[in-house]
């Protein structure tokens, strides 16, 4: 049995992944949090989400349940992640990180922590991105040196950050796989009098509006035809159940850190 913590519990991810936990018989929710001074504070958090009574009460204390279970599960935010990490790493527990938007420097803190718990972190954690992943890199590896290649996300307008964890997860596999610098050669906004397209460029753009759950769509344009792929999220469940997947793969391992593709069997 794995014991688990959701934090950021009531969240829209957290609240997903605390409802379908019950689904998991090799999964036991023990403990779920959220940020210092909720509302709710102190409610079942079964209630909270629409499963019923858990006994398990919302806490805004990690630091007292934390030694209670096996893997935390974190989609919440940058700063908070970290901390929570601080504290994993302090008292030896894994983590599963949904949480986007890092800084190079803030995911060199995870891989140091990674060097004493085991941690896995995807920004996507549906089947569908992590095999689109794998073809993306097979395609640009083909296409790459002649077509161009351009990368669109449309994601609900509460998202904070741009662009979306994905869209960086795919143009770095992409610029990878074709050997150039992403730093380099990423183009996120265009406007004025621009110049030609340069042959290299990948463009990463972002659209915010709605309710709208995730969408990632890959453009290799060449002359005389186009491919695009596009993954589109329907519902958060996706992500949700990805992550209860990766907190049964993560349980029992020894330090590293791991993507979804290591939980997937993908690589
Ligand atoms: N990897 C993946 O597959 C996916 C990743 N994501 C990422 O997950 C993250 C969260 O997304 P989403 O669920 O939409 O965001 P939400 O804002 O709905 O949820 C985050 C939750 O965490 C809470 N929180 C903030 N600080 C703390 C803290 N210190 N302790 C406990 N809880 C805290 C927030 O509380 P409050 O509202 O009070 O701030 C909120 O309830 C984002 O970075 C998003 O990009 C999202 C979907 C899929
Ligand atoms: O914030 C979201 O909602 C999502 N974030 C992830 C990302 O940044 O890639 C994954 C998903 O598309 C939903």
């Amino acid at each position: 049995m794995t014991k688990i913590i959701v934090v950021g519990a009531t969240g829209r991810m957290g609240s997903r992944i605390t409802a379908l936990s019950k689904d998991y018989h090799d999964l036991k929710l023990v403990g779920a949090t959220e940020r210092k001074g909720h509302d709710a504070i102190g409610r079942d958090i079964g209630t909270i989400v629409g499963i019923g009574e858990t006994n398990v009460k919302l806490t805004d204390r990690l630091e007292d349940i934390i030694d209670n279970c096996d893997v935390i599960i974190d989609f919440t935010s940058i700063n908070s992640t970290l901390q929570h990490m601080k504290l994993a790493h302090e008292r030896k527990k894994a983590m599963v990180i949904g949480t986007t938007g890092f800084s190079k420097e803030e995911i060199g803190h995870i891989e140091e922590a990674s060097k004493n718990i085991p941690i896995v972190i995807a920004p996507n954690m549906s089947v569908g991105v992590n095999l689109l992943l794998k073809v993306l890199q097979d395609i640009a590896k083909v296409l790459g040196d002649e077509y161009d290649i351009e990368i669109v996300e449309a994601h609900h307008r509460l998202k904070k950050d741009a662009p979306s964890g994905t869209a960086m997860k795919m143009a770095h596999v992409i610029s990878n796989a074709v050997n150039r610098d992403l730093d380099e050669v990423a183009v996120y906004t265009r406007k004025g009098l621009i110049g030609e397209r340069t042959k290299k460029e990948i463009g990463i753009q972002t659209i915010r509006g709605g309710d709208v759950v995730g969408e990632h769509t890959v453009f290799f344009f060449g002359l005389g035809e186009r491919i695009e792929i596009t993954h589109k999220a329907s519902s958060r469940d996706t992500f949700a159940r990805g992550a209860l997947k990766a907190a049964l793969w993560v349980s029992g391992r020894t330090s590293g850190l791991y993507d979804m593709q290591d939980v997937l069997g993908l690589k």
